[in-house]
């Protein structure tokens, strides 16, 4: 184990969160007190909580640790997935993205439904319980594409979970169709759409938003569409993208918001804080005096350690992204708040797009010795924090056999 996660274990024992307590600002020590017995904190508290340093801040996590022990114990769980995107061409000009390509760029992609049924049923025989099916805004998908996706999947690999379209591609179909997103979403939910990724967010505060993206649907269509996909019975994920050109009262926003959301809906399953990565972005590129690189480790900290105190009770699964910020941080988060490590991914193109370094894929092997060395007892999950299969602690060198193997073990309570 490394000096980092050893230090924080101990940090771990509620003598040390007291001492740290003891030891912090009298506005930090009213505010994690509250959140230490299950008190809901506001949006100006929030942004107090991101801005303290030193002993503030170090008792900042311990908090979040604890809160994170009162509310999921110490499972640490990951999803195996593959991501399927199936064309990067989008005119959308969103400027943090450089996934997106114009139709005759030589990177220009738009694989078949044949290919991502294929690619789907790969994933099934390496054990995925689920595909995440993103793409661009290509202007050739027609009223019915979105829905022929999902048929396309379903045909081919019936039991595997389709967590499928953003919010903005939602909108985009629905707007082909002509059709309400309740409308819309009934029938792909008809069709096997299981959940959504709670994309498109980015940052949710107007202003900010306004310098990410020209095209992209404003706040108040992404409240929308996501309301509409809970009104129906499709759960979805919740993100934020941080680190650019944003704020702490963003991020205390985008909370809060997301909090009142679940608060009427109830249908978000996790948050997911995805780092900006910088490198190839048009966003960075056109202006790298004023753009962030990304978020600092301590940032990155700060977001799942707060989000855990915003969020608890209404959102208690908080997911840390190895693609963003590599396997060894996104570990450490879990001693900060988080409580998941997402997906094996299998190909992540999104980020790496953007210059991310992280590669394409986290084995579930490497996810459980990564979660067992961080301390805490690996369990395989599914698209909805189900227990796919318990990993007994101390044992990770198991292999991985398909879902339906797994599936049934877990039935049979072997
Ligand atoms: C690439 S889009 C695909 C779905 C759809 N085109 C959309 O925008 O909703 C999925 C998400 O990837 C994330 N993303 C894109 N570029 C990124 C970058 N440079 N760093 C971190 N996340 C990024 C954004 O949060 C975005 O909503
Ligand atoms: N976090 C990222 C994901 N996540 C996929 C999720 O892990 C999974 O689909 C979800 O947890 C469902 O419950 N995918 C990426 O490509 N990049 C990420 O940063
Ligand atoms: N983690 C997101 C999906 C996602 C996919 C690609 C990304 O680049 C970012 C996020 C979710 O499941 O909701
Ligand atoms: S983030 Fe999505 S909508 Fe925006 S340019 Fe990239 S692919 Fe298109």
């Amino acid at each position: 184990m490394n000096a980092f996660l050893s230090s924080k274990l101990s940090l771990n024992s509620n003598a040390e969160l007291e001492r740290l307590l003891c030891q912090a600002s009298a506005d930090t020590r009213r505010i994690l007190r509250k959140s230490l017995v299950g008190q809901e904190l506001t949006e100006e508290e929030a942004i107090t909580l991101f801005s303290g340093d030193g002993i503030d801040y170090r008792a900042l996590l311990a908090t979040a640790d604890q809160v994170r022990k009162n509310r999921c114990g110490d499972t640490g769980s990951f999803v195996i997935t593959r991501n399927i995107n199936f064309t990067n061409v989008c005119y959308m000009g969103c400027t943090f993205c450089n996934f997106s390509k114009e139709k005759d760029d030589a990177e220009a992609e738009f694989i078949s439904f044949d290919e991502i049924a294929d690619r789907a049923e790969e994933a099934w025989q390496r054990g995925a319980t689920e595909v995440c099916v993103q793409g661009g805004l290509h202007p050739d998908i027609d009223k019915d594409f979105y829905r022929n996706v999902l048929i396309a999947i379903k045909r081919r690999v019936p039991d595997i979970h389709i967590h499928a379209f953003s919010p903005f591609e939602i909108w985009y179909g629905a707007k082909k169709a002509r059709m309400t997103p309740e409308v819309f979403l009934r029938d792909l939910k008809q069709h096997g759409l299981g959940s959504m990724p709670g994309t498109a967010a980015e940052i949710l505060a107007e202003d900010t938003r306004r310098k990410l993206t020209k095209n992209k649907l404003t706040t108040a269509e992404w409240v929308r569409i996501i309301k509409a996909a809970h009104s129906v019975g499709v759960p979805t994920t919740s993100t934020i993208m941080y680190g650019h050109v944003d704020t702490a009262a963003d991020w205390a926003y985008h909370l809060r918001l997301l909090r009142d959301i679940q608060k009427e809906t109830g249908g978000f399953t996790e948050f997911v804080p995805l780092g900006f990565i910088h490198y190839e972005t048009p966003l960075y590129k056109a202006d790298p005096q004023n753009v962030r690189t990304g978020p600092t480790r301590e940032e990155h900290f700060r977001m799942h350690a707060v989000a855990r105190l915003m969020l608890q009770g209404h959102i208690d699964n908080i997911q840390a992204s190895w693609v963003k910020m590599g396997p060894a941080v996104a570990a450490q988060m879990l001693r900060s708040g988080a409580n998941d490590l997402g997906g094996t991914l299998m190909n992540e193109s999104i980020s790496r797009a953007a210059g991310g370094q992280h590669g394409q894929e986290v084995t579930a092997q490497d996810m459980v010795a990564n979660i067992e060395a961080a301390g805490f007892h690996p369990v395989q999950r599914n698209t909805l924090y189900q227990t796919v299969r318990d990993y007994p602690q101390h044992n990770h060198k198991v292999s991985v056999s398909t879902p339906a193997s797994l599936i049934t073990l877990v039935e049979s309570g072997v």
